[in-house]
């Protein structure tokens, strides 16, 4: 009797099975389109400038024989993901000027996605954090000194601020910096186990240097959390006298990164380590204050603005992938039938289906948009520091930034998951690359501030502002002017095809702005008989609420804004209608701010509702579309269920194929 054949025979037999070429549903639907995807493309990426760099980082990296994985990624243990990410990271960095990859928001990301994929790695606090907080945070005279070397890659470094027992409070960190002025040094030091670095990215193998967020004590006083340079490996990378490092072991996701911990022995630096732009200590140890109390927490401002349209990407990517294996799921395994004997049907097809995946690619538009123009404002606002200390912008940055932040994070994290969940068993599989796309972005809820602790500093603008337009006497931040307008009664909202922009924008104004001051006045009247601070917290849910709903304003509001400067009017149309997707769903999902206080009528709610399902069936034509107009390569996207071609299931056998299980 003849002997079984291998695995990998086996495997090839069912792939020969499978038609070739792109899979006839997915040409269909593309073929089915209203709009033009090149127009949609360039206005999703702003103009064809930068679709066409996009392509040309994309063939730079393909053509790069460095940049290719021997080994599927997926199919390896931890210790070869760092080789594998540090390997990558060696080719990236020494790539760099070849392709001429400067831009943060949009090229830099993309250069890194396509390089090694979604994770952070030894060299992400580096260019995420390090480099930003150099840049913010060093003196003029000294950027091209010692800390050039960090821009040109001679140091590697992390940013080291979280502690074993304290990350969101900052105040309360332990680690100590005491200035010796008889030697004009620092003494870092770590005086209890609670005062422990921990999580810094990069820090347990890789990083030689850290930016260190410490307690800074001069003369005697206490001065606050303040950010220090201290190297921490010499030049054969072992750990300098004084410094315990290592790695934290292995986490949710992001495993390629050595995230690490840091303890400090009585270590001294020089005076001059000690970031100085903002607040110094003389050489006789006298303290000069910064401009703002909370300047030197700038760098984290910048990073949260990164994160914003890094996130929204995630998004945009899963959605993309949901879409397609929506489209071409049905070719091999049948759903059910809608109408009897009429054939089956592309999952594609059933509403609920529908309901899942176009709000979130409706979601994952605005933000990313957004970003573009905030990128833009902190540019501003970072010159108006630099150039005159003018602060009036910095409140008004800090809480868009942290609102923005914990809002998308948490959608985008949400998002994911469901779908994911849309995608059925092979969502479950690695190969559809949602478990990776999740575990990277859940990260973000947490890290560059936790996103209750971000949502309750937004609360803090928005009781501010509510207390000044209750004085009579506002002077209000741009984002904000809205809170001052009059109460509005009633909603304006109708059918979507009617309802206009400024409608939508009324309405959604009208229940924040009845949301923050009924989230004010409970916090005044708790003031009354509590101490503050037990008022805050007794009210801190009601606050979240209120800066959640304000946030959502500000993202249906931009996102309206941004389809009216379309040009091409067959994409201004489809955008349009994804915009209201967009704030509709977000007014079914929050129904009861809408609908307290008889707002919103019921009528009116459901013809919100009727308005989802109608607007469904109105984008459904054009949806594999709008997913190709996020313009993301296979490369990019990594997963076998969001190919471009379609052919999902013999990418999938040969990515089975290639488990270490199958090779003998
Ligand atoms: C080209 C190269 C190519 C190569 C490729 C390279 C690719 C590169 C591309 C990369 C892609 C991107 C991905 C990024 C990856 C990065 C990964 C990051 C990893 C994660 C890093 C981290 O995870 S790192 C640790 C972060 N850890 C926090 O994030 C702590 C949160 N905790 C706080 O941030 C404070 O603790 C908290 C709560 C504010 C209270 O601070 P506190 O207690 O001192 O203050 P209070 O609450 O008392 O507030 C007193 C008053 O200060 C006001 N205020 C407070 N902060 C202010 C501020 N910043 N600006 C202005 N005002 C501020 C406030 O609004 C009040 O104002 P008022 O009095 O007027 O109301
Ligand atoms: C993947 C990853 C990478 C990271 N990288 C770095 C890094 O490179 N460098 C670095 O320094 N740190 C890093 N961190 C740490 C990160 O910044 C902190 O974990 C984060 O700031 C939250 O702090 P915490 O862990 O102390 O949480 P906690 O503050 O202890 O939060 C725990 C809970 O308490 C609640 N809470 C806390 N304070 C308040 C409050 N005032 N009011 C109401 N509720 C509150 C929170 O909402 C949360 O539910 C990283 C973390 C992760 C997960």
């Amino acid at each position: 009797m003849e002997r079984d054949s291998s695995p990998s025979d086996q495997f090839h037999r069912y792939k020969n099975l499978i038609q070739n070429g792109d899979n006839p549903d997915i040409t269909k639907e593309r073929q089915g389109a209203s709009f033009n995807l090149y127009n949609m493309q360039c206005f999703v990426y702003e103009n064809d400038h930068k679709l066409q760099r996009r392509q040309e980082i994309l063939e730079f990296v393909e053509s790069h024989r460095e940049f290719d994985d021997p080994v599927h990624p997926h199919f390896l243990n931890r210790d070869e993901q760092i080789d594998r990410a540090t390997r990558k990271c060696l080719a990236m960095v020494d790539n760099l000027d070849a392709i001429d990859v400067t831009d943060y928001f949009d090229e830099a990301p993309l250069y890194q996605l396509l390089t090694i994929g979604r994770e952070l790695h030894c060299l992400s606090l580096h260019y995420g954090m390090f480099l930003p907080t150099i840049q913010v945070h060093t003196e003029k005279s000294l950027i091209l000194g010692p800390f050039q070397m960090a821009a040109s890659k001679a140091i590697l470094g992390t940013f080291a601020q979280t502690e074993l027992g304290h990350g969101s409070n900052l105040s309360k960190l332990e680690t100590t910096a005491t200035y010796d002025a008889t030697t004009k040094e620092f003494v870092i030091h770590t005086p209890t186990m609670s005062a422990g670095k921990w999580w810094p990215g990069g820090l347990g193998k890789s990083a030689n240097y850290a930016a260190v967020m410490a307690q800074l004590y001069t003369s005697g006083e206490s001065k606050g959390p303040h950010l220090f340079m201290v190297q921490l490996r010499d030049n054969a990378h072992a750990p300098l006298p004084g410094v315990t490092v290592g790695d934290i072991g292995p986490k949710l996701g992001n495993n390629a990164n050595d995230n690490g911990f840091l303890i400090f022995d009585h270590y001294r630096i020089p005076r001059r380590n000690m970031f100085m732009k903002y607040s110094k200590v003389e050489a006789d140890g006298t303290y000069i204050p910064p401009p703002h109390a909370k300047l030197g927490f700038g760098a984290m401002v910048l990073v949260r603005l990164l994160m914003i349209r890094d996130q929204t990407c995630q998004l945009g990517a899963a959605a993309v992938i949901a879409i397609r294996y929506s489209a071409v799921r049905h070719s091999a395994v049948r759903q059910g039938e809608i109408n009897e004997g009429e054939g089956e049907v592309q999952i594609l097809d059933y509403r609920t289906q529908q309901y899942r995946l176009l709000p979130q690619l409706a979601r994952s538009f605005p933000s990313s948009q957004r970003m573009r123009s905030r990128n833009s404002t902190s540019k501003y606002v970072t010159k108006q520091i630099n150039n005159n200390a003018n602060m009036e912008l910095l409140p008004e940055l800090h809480a868009l930034s942290s609102g923005l932040k914990a809002v998308i994070t948490w959608e985008v994290a949400q998002g994911i998951e469901q779908l994911r969940l849309s995608c059925g068993g092979h969502g479950y599989s690695r190969a559809s690359a949602f478990p990776d796309m999740y575990a990277y972005a859940v990260g973000g809820c947490t890290y560059e501030g936790e996103n209750i602790v971000m949502l309750l500093q937004v609360a803090r603008f928005l009781m501010m502002i509510a207390k000044e337009v209750r004085s009579g006497n506002p002077k209000l931040a741009e984002i904000a002017e809205y809170i001052a307008k009059p109460d509005a009664v009633t909603a304006r909202i109708s059918s979507w095809k009617t309802c206009s922009d400024e409608d939508i924008i009324h309405d959604f104004e009208a229940v924040t702005r009845k949301l923050i001051f009924a989230t004010f006045d409970r916090l005044t009247t708790l003031e009354r008989t509590m101490k503050k601070k037990e008022a805050w917290n007794a009210c801190s849910i009601d606050l979240c609420k209120a800066a959640r709903m304000h946030v959502k304003t500000y993202l249906v509001k931009n996102f309206l804004a941004r389809v009216r400067t379309c040009e091409d009017p067959a994409s201004r149309t489809v955008m349009h209608t994804l915009a209201k997707l967009y704030a509709f769903d977000l007014i079914s999902g929050g129904g009861g701010h809408f609908m307290k206080g008889g707002f919103l009528s019921e009528k009116q709610f459901n013809e919100v509702q009727l308005g989802i399902y109608e607007m469904l069936a109105a984008i459904r034509p054009d949806s594999v579309a709008l997913a190709d107009s996020w313009a993301i390569s296979d490369l990019e996207l990594r997963s076998v269920l969001g190919r471009r071609d379609g052919n999902v299931y013999p990418a999938l056998l040969e990515w089975a194929q290639q488990s270490p299980l199958n090779q003998n």
